[in-house]
């Protein structure tokens, strides 16, 4: 291998190839591979075959998407072809000597949370996961994208996947973030400017100093959403954060020092070419809200609602008409104002401890908006009791929040954690498809604290001005 300098991602791709088929795609070999109760018919496919999972140690799963978030009982789940899925991923896993932190296990909670906080997602690694927020996993340094179905699978029988190799983007964000500005702004801000196959075929990392300046939860939030870029996968250098954010967690290297030696070579090298560089200040960035169906339909909050004329060509008109009327908006509307029926704040984007203290810090002392349903959902079992340890439950019950248990819930809604036809939500996750919250369900993207104020005040607001009111 020649001595030119590389980026971080090829650093991870040149340690896992094991080989280049003539097609151009590379064999690379997987160290951890995470799986979710969506996933669970994989292992049928393995048993039709007469296979068996290749490496149990390095495969570790979570029920999380179908699980309910008012019960931590496999017999209050609904529907029964739920509640098989979920039964049959514990089965799998015990019958293959598999980790699972099945229902009820201290440690259970969505996939990209419970990664990181036990220590499963290092610097280095190659991670996958039939999932397409995979890319959350990268914040630590790791190489994390998401598979599809077949690819599980041969993941499962092989430790191994091929793939093609994909192109770099750097995006780097300079400056310091302003009050009331999170990583979910930062990402929002950069998906609006990018559009969301704006990083299609790349693999992003983010660099500067508003990203080096994030906490390590920050950086999972940013990362999380790189999918909805259009990216591979998204990373971000490890560090001081990094390592601090590691130590002493369950899955933490035994080999600590020899570990963080090994992780402090991995940033790319000075010099080292990208294929497409993106750079934006961080200092102009304020809080965001969506207004489509779309991540990239991303304002700031003193925005207003546009028109399809702004569209640039003929297709984008038609779609943001349709937009718009599937979203009940008038082209004008000051977002600051735009009333809201539900508030949801958790999913693998948002869903931290402190995205909990961001929001609760909003609703200390003060009440849900009549006619507001407003709900957190913890993303983990330990971020739950973490919180519980804070009193940040109590803020929220005081403020008339529900108080709920991990999980994907309304992220997603196929647990049945859905909003009704029409309902606007304001909602930390990462999509605002058509449909995504329910049939009909108008979802807006927003920060934790945005969400917080939207459910505190009845509308979307700028949290900046009920921060100044924050004794
Ligand atoms: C169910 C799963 C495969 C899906 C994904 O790939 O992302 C889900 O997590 C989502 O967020 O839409
Ligand atoms: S929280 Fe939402 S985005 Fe994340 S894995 Fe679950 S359904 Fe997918």
């Amino acid at each position: 291998m020649s001595d030119a300098p590389r980026t971080m991602f090829e650093k991870i791709w040149d340690r896992h190839r094991v080989l280049e088929r003539e097609d151009g795609q590379t064999l690379l070999y997987v160290d951890r591979h995470l799986m979710h109760d969506g996933g669970a018919v994989a292992f049928d496919v393995l048993r039709k075959r007469g296979l068996k999972p290749r490496a149990p140690d390095r495969i570790f799963t979570v029920p999380d998407h179908y699980v309910p978030t008012d019960s931590r009982r496999l017999e209050d789940m609904r529907d029964p072809r739920h509640r098989e899925l979920v039964e049959k991923l514990a089965q799998n896993t015990a019958e293959h000597g598999i980790r699972n932190f099945g229902l009820g296990d201290p440690n259970q909670g969505i996939v990209h949370v419970i990664g990181p906080e036990t220590g499963l997602s290092q610097p280095g690694m190659v991670m996958v996961c039939g999932d397409s927020h995979t890319s959350t996993h990268g914040a630590l340094g790791a190489l994390a994208f998401g598979i599809g179905s077949t690819e599980v699978a041969h993941v499962l029988a092989t430790q191994t996947l091929w793939q093609r190799k994909p192109k770099t983007m750097r995006i780097t964000v300079e400056g310091q973030l302003g009050p009331g500005v999170s990583a979910k702004d930062v990402i929002l801000a950069i998906i609006a400017e990018i559009g969301a196959a704006g990083a299609t075929g790349h693999v992003i990392e983010y660099a500067g100093s508003a990203i080096t300046g994030l906490s390590m939860e920050g950086r999972l939030t940013l990362c999380n959403m790189s999918i909805e870029a259009g990216g591979r996968a998204g990373m971000v250098a490890p560090d001081e954060t990094t390592f601090a954010y590691l130590a002493g967690r369950t899955y933490a290297p035994e080999d600590w020092e020899a570990a963080v030696e090994r992780w402090r070579a991995l940033p790319s090298d000075p010099g080292a070419p990208f294929d497409a560089e993106v750079t934006l200040d961080g200092g102009a960035i304020e809080p965001m809200v969506t207004w489509g169906n779309s991540p990239e339909d991303a304002l700031p909050i003193g925005g207003v609602v546009p028109g399809p004329e702004a569209g640039a060509d003929a297709e984008r008109r038609e779609m943001m008409a349709r937009m718009l009327d599937y979203m009940g908006l008038t082209p004008g509307t000051r977002l600051d104002g735009l009333p809201v029926d539900r508030v949801f704040i958790g999913s693998c984007t948002n869903s931290r401890i402190e995205d909990l203290r961001a929001a609760a810090a909003v609703a200390r002392g003060r009440k849900v908006a009549e006619g507001v349903e407003a709900w957190v959902v913890p993303g983990s079992e330990p971020v739950k009791r973490q919180a519980e340890a804070e009193g940040l439950h109590e803020v929220f019950r005081a403020a008339g929040f529900a108080w709920r248990e991990p999980g994907c819930s309304m992220c997603l809604g196929v647990n049945g954690d859905t909003a009704a036809p029409g309902t606007r939500v304001a909602s930390t996750s990462n999509r605002n498809f058509m449909g995504r919250q329910g049939p009909g369900a108008r979802t807006h993207l927003v920060s934790p604290a945005m969400a917080a104020a939207a459910a505190v005040s009845g509308h979307f607001t700028d949290v900046r001005r009920l921060m100044a009111e924050t004794i």
